[in-house]
């Protein structure tokens, strides 16, 4: 099957992007995985499929999967590149899109200072929504790996999330640690793992190893994620600036019940075609 694809990143979160409205896609896990291998496909740590929503309510349907072939919930960098993807390729004449996810809706918007700013929907702190196990639910968890324990903020962007406060994010364990935390036994789905460092109250690090991806440039929901855990736990103030190894990302959350809004850059790189 010959694909016409594109190549978009958000902060060097790299996405292959598919059009699944103007071309017929059903691709197989390794189908998946060999376009996201970067020796033997195009590499990416996610790839993206634009389809027709099901639900009235939205305009597109947004698909996800991992590098490593499995279909997950939410992407955040993701969401800046769909509705550029959408516009540029003129799927839709709209710049502000509601797009439905495996895990609601969400709405991105494109500045017309080429940023795109998503409301991410409403961060979910249930054992059930991320899922988690644990005896109650908590502001933090001791989680045992290794000789190590942790104290991680557990919470659902959609996706699950274990945010931990470190020292130094430069010398912070996460390629050791991360796969710990993404597979451990009390996150039946898996989890991705945040390593934040706070600056100040308007300021962190972040590193995220990513579920199925490793760990990647930069991760908008973990950004989200471990913002909706400083401003919770009383460390962050509600506007934060989210610096990552591939650039920054402004979050904003007003607190319980609210939606997280994530700005930020979206970049195309190129246009290809893949037999698969
Ligand atoms: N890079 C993404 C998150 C992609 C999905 C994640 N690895 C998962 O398995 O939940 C982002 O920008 O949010």
């Amino acid at each position: 099957m010959l694909l016409k694809f594109t190549k978009m990143h958000g902060l060097g979160n790299d996405f292959v992007v598919l059009d699944g409205i103007s071309q017929a896609i059903q691709l197989s896990p390794e189908q998946l995985k060999l376009m996201g291998d970067r020796h033997f496909g195009i590499g990416c740590d996610q790839i993206l499929l634009v389809e027709n929503p099901n639900a009235a309510d939205a305009d597109f349907r947004y698909r996800i999967f991992n590098a490593d072939g499995g279909e997950v919930q939410q992407c955040g960098n993701g969401a800046r590149c769909f509705v550029k993807f959408v516009y540029d390729k003129g799927l839709t004449k709209k710049t502000e899109i509601r797009v439905e996810t495996a895990t609601g809706i969400i709405i991105p918007r494109l500045e017309s200072d080429g940023q795109v700013t998503v409301n991410m929907g409403v961060p979910k702190f249930g054992l059930d929504d991320i899922p988690f196990v644990a005896d109650g639910q908590k502001l933090t968890y001791a989680l045992e790996i290794e000789n190590a324990t942790v104290d991680v903020s557990v919470l659902s962007m959609g996706n699950p999330h274990a945010v931990q406060v470190v020292h130094d994010v430069e010398s912070a364990l996460v390629e050791h640690h991360g796969p710990l935390i993404e597979q451990h036994v009390r996150f039946p789905e898996r989890v991705n793992a945040g390593f934040m460092q706070i600056v100040g109250r308007k300021q962190i690090k972040l590193r995220v190893y990513e579920r199925g991806a490793g760990e990647t440039l930069a991760c908008g929901t973990g950004a989200c994620a471990a913002v909706v855990a400083g401003i919770a736990r009383g460390l962050l103030d509600a506007e934060v600036n989210v610096t990552t190894h591939g650039g920054y990302l402004m979050i904003r959350w007003a607190g319980e019940g609210q939606p997280v809004f994530m700005t930020g850059p979206a970049v195309t790189v190129f246009e290809g075609e893949i037999n698969v």
